[in-house]
């Protein structure tokens, strides 16, 4: 099962505010999380997605048509609402997790909802890379090798695994998979690895891709 954290409609893209205005954010958190909800849905072994946020008519505005009665996936995508008193993107995780645990998932694909270059095939390189048995954490890095994007965990083995997104994650990842006994696999992709938080990060993307965001949301296209 898959599991994306949405901040919401308002405080995300923080890094962005000095180019974008709150209205522009918007649309680019919504165009993100769409392009990955979808992916995600449509990708070979993903049966669910479960999307946790603390702002659900945005997300269900944003995910409309993705739905199951929809035509965008083939897995179906729920809102999970995080609760208040929750708050904070690795609680998020953990609400997530609860939701996998619930419908008896055996692994568990955390994944974030900004990152504009992935594909059905970088999903199913993050879970074969999980291993024939299954029993590996794969934490899937950011272009600078210091977070994680996307996490795959097994469930059973996997209990005691803490969630650590935040600066300097892959580490802190591998660190949490050795503590809890399991093995830890890194894997670099350019579809995983660009995530949208900065300019710079805008200035890494292919023309084509930055063409296609543009439209709506105003960043700049060179
Ligand atoms: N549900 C939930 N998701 C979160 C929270 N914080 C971050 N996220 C999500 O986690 C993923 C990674 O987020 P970040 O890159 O850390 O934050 P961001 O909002 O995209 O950007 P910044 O505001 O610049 O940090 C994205 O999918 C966010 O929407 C949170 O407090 N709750
Ligand atoms: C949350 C993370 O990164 P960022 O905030 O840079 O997306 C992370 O890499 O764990």
């Amino acid at each position: 099962m898959a599991v994306v954290p949405l901040r919401d409609g308002v405080s995300g893209k923080s890094r962005l505010a000095t180019a974008l205005d709150p209205r522009a954010r918007r649309r680019l958190v919504a165009t993100l999380a769409r392009h990955v909800v979808g992916v995600l849905a449509a990708a070979p072994l993903v049966d669910a997605v479960v999307v946790v946020t603390a702002d659900v008519p945005f997300t269900r505005e944003t995910l409309a048509g993705l739905t199951p009665s929809g035509q965008g996936g083939i897995a179906p995508v729920t809102v999970v609402e995080q609760p208040a008193d929750r708050p904070g993107l690795n609680a998020a995780v953990d609400v997530g997790r609860e939701s996998a645990v619930a419908l008896g998932a055996g692994r568990l694909l955390v994944a974030h909802a900004d990152l504009p270059l992935l594909t059905t095939e970088d999903v199913a390189a993050v879970l074969a890379a999980g291993g024939l048995g299954r029993d590996a954490v794969v934490v899937a890095t950011d272009r600078h090798d210091g977070g994680t994007n996307l996490l795959l965990l097994p469930l059973d083995a996997g209990v005691g695994f803490g969630f650590r997104f935040g600066t300097g994650s892959r580490a802190a990842h591998v660190a949490e998979a050795e503590r809890a006994g399991l093995r830890a696999a890194v894997l670099h992709r350019p579809g995983t690895a660009a995530d949208l938080d900065t300019l710079d990060d805008w200035a890494q993307l292919p023309a084509g891709v930055r063409e296609r965001l543009h439209d709506g949301v105003g960043l700049p296209l060179t």
